[in-house]
């Protein structure tokens, strides 16, 4: 078998040469018949396969059985292709072909035959009862062409994988995940494969790196196959460096440079929050921060930062609105509905968090002042997650786990507003803008109080002059940053707000 005329190995997808282009089904559909017509036939399936022996042999480097489940499709034929490549590396190889080989695609009929005059070892049509213990499994039951639940041998091949105690390497998509939106296509969970690396081919697809995606797929790699797409990406992976980068301090500035922030939160019993997004406002480089506490008898001080300035509903209704941007939310409770008709209608800037998306949700007239906002030129981020997603939309939080990359831009489309979806993989979109999918962070920001750094450090780095896309790109990237900062310096356990406000704060980008 003639080696491909190119196959570069793959690099990691989420390595700081972001932001990485993501394209779903039916873009990569489009852009592998380009390229087919372009090329001579089993071109691109002959470099995936050499693309999938060579990662294999990358991160399994000691071990020397190496297990193949291949399916009926063409993912089934990049495995039998990385097959032969394996077995000439001097690996010994097992194959188990899960489809009729007379009715295999001819990418996939073809690679058959280059493993059989190749003599690798092929079972057809039998699940092994057990995957050997020390061998490299590779999940190439299912790629691009799987929208439903696995079914059949297909499906007892996953739970095989998933049993499996050695390293699983997934070729293209873990088998049992929706490409698209990192919806588990499963009925039950433990029939999607989880697997430890994911190797991408021809295209990055979104749903690795969302929702169930970044759990299943473990370490994505990335091959293009050598084929550049003549299209524009739907959405984007990555970093966004540049805001950070673009607010440098110069000497001749002074605070009033800097933009103000006004948090309005803190209910009776929730201060705390809205003290915490004031700080991390402060944090992010704001020149002056107030806070406007929803409990008249809490104190207008945080005695450890008396650089924070507390203002009484009165006072923050004077503040002059040029340089302003306010955080609505943060530990609002039901007052925050209250304040909300003067914000809509008054703040340049205005974030909306937590409880002040959940008033919004419920209240027709408090949304139609939020959608005249952008008609008026005033730019509003939301910051919701799913659940809040989900009252926002009138529906349920799993109708918006199942397509979150839709269900942000259904949100930002219907509101105006630019929209950072929370969870794993968070959704950032503008309206008319493409989706970016933010590739920091972990479970260690599932703790109380992360979600009012979150809208404290956006809306400080968005007074500062930048847009509210640069803003929450930033926000999101730097506060995952911080968690996976957090983690790989040996912390474990959750990172507590107060702690992730000083690693935000100590440059870890
Ligand atoms: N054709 C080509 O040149 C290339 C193909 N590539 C590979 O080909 C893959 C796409 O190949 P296909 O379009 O053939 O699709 P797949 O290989 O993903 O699967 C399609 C087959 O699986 C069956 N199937 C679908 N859902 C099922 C389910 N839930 N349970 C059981 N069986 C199910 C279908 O009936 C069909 O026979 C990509 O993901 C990638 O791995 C890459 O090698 C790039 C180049
Ligand atoms: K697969």
């Amino acid at each position: 078998m003639r080696a491909p005329r190119h196959a570069p190995l793959p690099v990691r997808a989420d390595s700081p040469h972001a932001p990485w282009p993501l394209f779903g089904t039916e873009y990569s559909r489009r852009i592998e018949q380009a390229a087919q017509a372009e090329l001579p036939p089993h071109t691109l399936m002959a470099r995936a396969g050499l693309a999938v022996a060579r990662l294999a042999l990358a991160v399994a480097p000691h071990l020397r059985d190496v297990s193949i489940l291949a399916g009926p499709g063409n993912n089934g034929g990049d495995g039998l292709l990385a097959a032969v490549h394996l077995q000439s590396a001097g690996r010994s190889v097992q194959v188990h072909l899960l489809g009729d080989p007379a009715r295999l695609p001819p990418d996939a009929a073809w690679a058959l035959s280059q493993a059989q005059a190749a003599g690798v070892p092929i079972e057809l049509g039998a699940v092994p009862e057990a995957l050997p213990a020390g061998s490299l499994a590779i999940d190439a039951l299912l790629g691009l062409g799987h929208r439903r639940s696995p079914d059949g041998l297909i499906a007892e091949a996953v739970k095989r994988l998933r049993q499996h105690p050695g390293p699983v390497l997934a070729v293209d998509l873990p088998t049992g995940l929706d490409g698209d939106t990192g919806r588990c296509l499963a009925d039950a969970p433990t029939l999607a494969v989880r697997a430890d690396h994911t190797l991408c081919l021809l295209t990055l697809k979104p749903g690795l790196f969302t929702g169930q995606g970044r759990d299943l797929a473990g370490q994505v790699w990335f091959d293009d196959l050598d084929v550049s797409p003549d299209t524009l990406p739907e959405a984007s992976l990555g970093l966004a460096p540049e805001t950070m980068a673009a607010l440098p301090r110069r000497h001749a500035q002074h605070k009033g440079s800097f933009g103000d922030v006004l948090v309005v939160g803190g209910a009776p019993g929730m201060t705390g929050a809205a003290w915490l997004a004031a700080r991390a406002a402060l944090a992010a480089g704001a020149g002056r921060v107030y806070v406007q506490p929803l409990d008249d008898r809490a104190p207008l001080l945080d005695p450890a930062h008396p650089e924070l300035m507390g203002r009484r509903s009165h006072a923050a209704s004077q503040l002059p609105t040029d340089a302003l941007t306010v955080v609505c939310g943060c530990g609002g409770g039901r007052e925050i509905a209250s304040a909300l008709p003067l914000w809509l209608g008054r703040a340049p800037r205005l974030l909306l968090d937590a409880d002040a998306l959940n008033a919004i949700a419920g209240d027709s007239g408090l949304q139609t002042q939020l959608t005249r906002r952008a008609k008026r030129g005033q730019p509003t981020v939301l910051t919701p997650h799913p659940l809040e997603a989900a009252r926002l939309l009138g529906c349920s939080s799993t109708e918006v786990q199942a397509d979150r990359l839709a269900a942000a831009r259904a949100l930002a489309e219907r509101l105006g507003s630019t929209v950072a979806l929370k969870g794993s993989g968070t959704v950032v979109v503008s309206p008319g803008l493409p989706i970016w999918i933010n590739a920091t962070g972990n479970a260690a920001l599932a703790t109380a109080g992360t979600g009012d750094v979150l809208a404290g450090w956006i809306a400080g780095v968005w007074t500062q002059g930048v847009t509210a896309w640069q803003a929450t790109r930033a926000g999101v990237h730097h506060h995952g940053a911080a968690a996976d900062h957090w983690h790989a310096s040996g912390r474990r356990g959750p990172l507590t707000a107060s702690r992730l406000i000083k690693t935000m704060s100590s440059g870890v980008h």
